[in-house]
């Protein structure tokens, strides 16, 4: 098993690294990307854990070598957010990062699947479809976006608020990755209940969560520590599922005849990929709501990544 991790140098890109270095199954390869000159530092460092798991630094010149017989790619490039900014704002910089990334993946490892993480993710997963799509490699089962924190965030606040065990509390979350397009399933949380007033307050800290890290660092960035767990959790329920384990986890995908070209779904995960999008299950009216308040906002981030590619 071969997994890259691009931007490998960076704050999500250390973290991620440490814990593939640690979980991923004996004989990986682990490829650490990034345009930062300390890249090859960060693999002898890490190289010095022992585990049976190869690390190999690459830098800016080094995206093929990086690339090349990937099984798995997660993307952590690009820039983070300062107070005072929305993901949007992010566009106009990671767009052209995740682009050149996607073609690197087309002419070196067209068939791994691909794990963006780079925001906004609402945007920049439909511009490596596009890019893929126009290259001719596009499958749509290979191409996730990494909405693993907004879940493992709801599990943490769900458990606190509740004095529950927290490896007890599941929480679906569909939607996309910004403000109010995240849609937490509170309604379908087992084991507990929530007053209304509870939902109505639990729900938009849920999706601020990103802006509660970013305005804490002031100025420092945003999640990486906890976006490191998640994207390792992720990145291991993709490995599960190439291994042939039945394994369903939440992310934001292609979808036919959905709510959006693009939506959070629970996803059953197997040697492709995606195997099976499966349903989210009932809404109650608050949720209902919710959803369709955000589909304009959601649509306008799809066309946005669409757009840059064939614009
Ligand atoms: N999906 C999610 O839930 C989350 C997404 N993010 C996003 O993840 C991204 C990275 O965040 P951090 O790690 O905190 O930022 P960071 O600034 O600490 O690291 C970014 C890394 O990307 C590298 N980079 C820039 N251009 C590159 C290129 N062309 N090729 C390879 N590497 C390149 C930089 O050298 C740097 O090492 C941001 O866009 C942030 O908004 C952050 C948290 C959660
Ligand atoms: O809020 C940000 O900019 C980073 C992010 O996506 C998150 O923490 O969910």
């Amino acid at each position: 098993m071969k997994v890259a991790v691009l931007g490998a140098a960076g704050g999500i890109g250390q973290a991620l690294s440490l814990l593939l270095k640690t979980q991923l199954p004996a004989g990986s390869e682990l490829a650490l990307y990034d345009v930062a000159p300390v890249v090859p530092g960060v693999a002898v460092d890490l190289s010095h854990i022992p585990t049976a798991v190869d690390v190999k630094g690459y830098g800016a010149d080094d995206l093929a070598p990086a690339l090349s017989g990937a099984d798995i790619v997660i993307i952590p490039a690009g820039m983070p957010r300062k107070p005072g900014m929305d993901r949007a704002d992010l566009f106009n910089v990671n767009a052209g990062i995740i682009k050149t990334l996607a073609e690197g993946i087309v002419a070196n490892c067209p068939k791994a699947l691909v794990g963006v993480i780079t925001n906004p993710v609402n945007g920049t997963v439909p511009i490596v479809a596009e890019v893929f799509k126009k290259a001719g490699t596009y499958e749509a089962n290979r191409v996730f976006g990494v909405t693993t924190l907004d879940v493992i965030r709801s599990e943490a606040f769900i458990a606190e608020l509740k004095g529950v065990n927290v490896a007890d509390v599941k929480v679906p979350v569909i939607g996309g990755h910004s403000g109010t397009t995240i849609l937490p399933l509170l309604s379908q949380v087992e084991g507990v209940t929530f007053s209304e007033e509870e939902v109505a307050s639990l729900t938009p800290r849920i999706q601020n969560a990103g802006t509660e890290v970013v305005n804490a660092k002031a100025g420092g960035g945003s999640a990486t520590l906890s976006m490191g767990a998640a994207a390792a959790r992720f990145t291991m329920s993709l490995i599960k599922g190439l291994q042939g384990e039945d394994v369903v986890d939440y992310a934001y995908v292609a979808v036919e005849n959905g709510d959006a070209e693009y939506f959070a779904h629970p996803v059953r995960l197997g040697a492709n990929g995606v195997e099976e999008i499966l349903s989210y299950g009932e809404l109650s009216a608050f949720e209902q709501k919710a959803k369709e308040d955000m589909l304009a906002t959601l649509n306008k981030d799809i066309q946005e990544g669409v757009d840059f590619i064939n614009g």
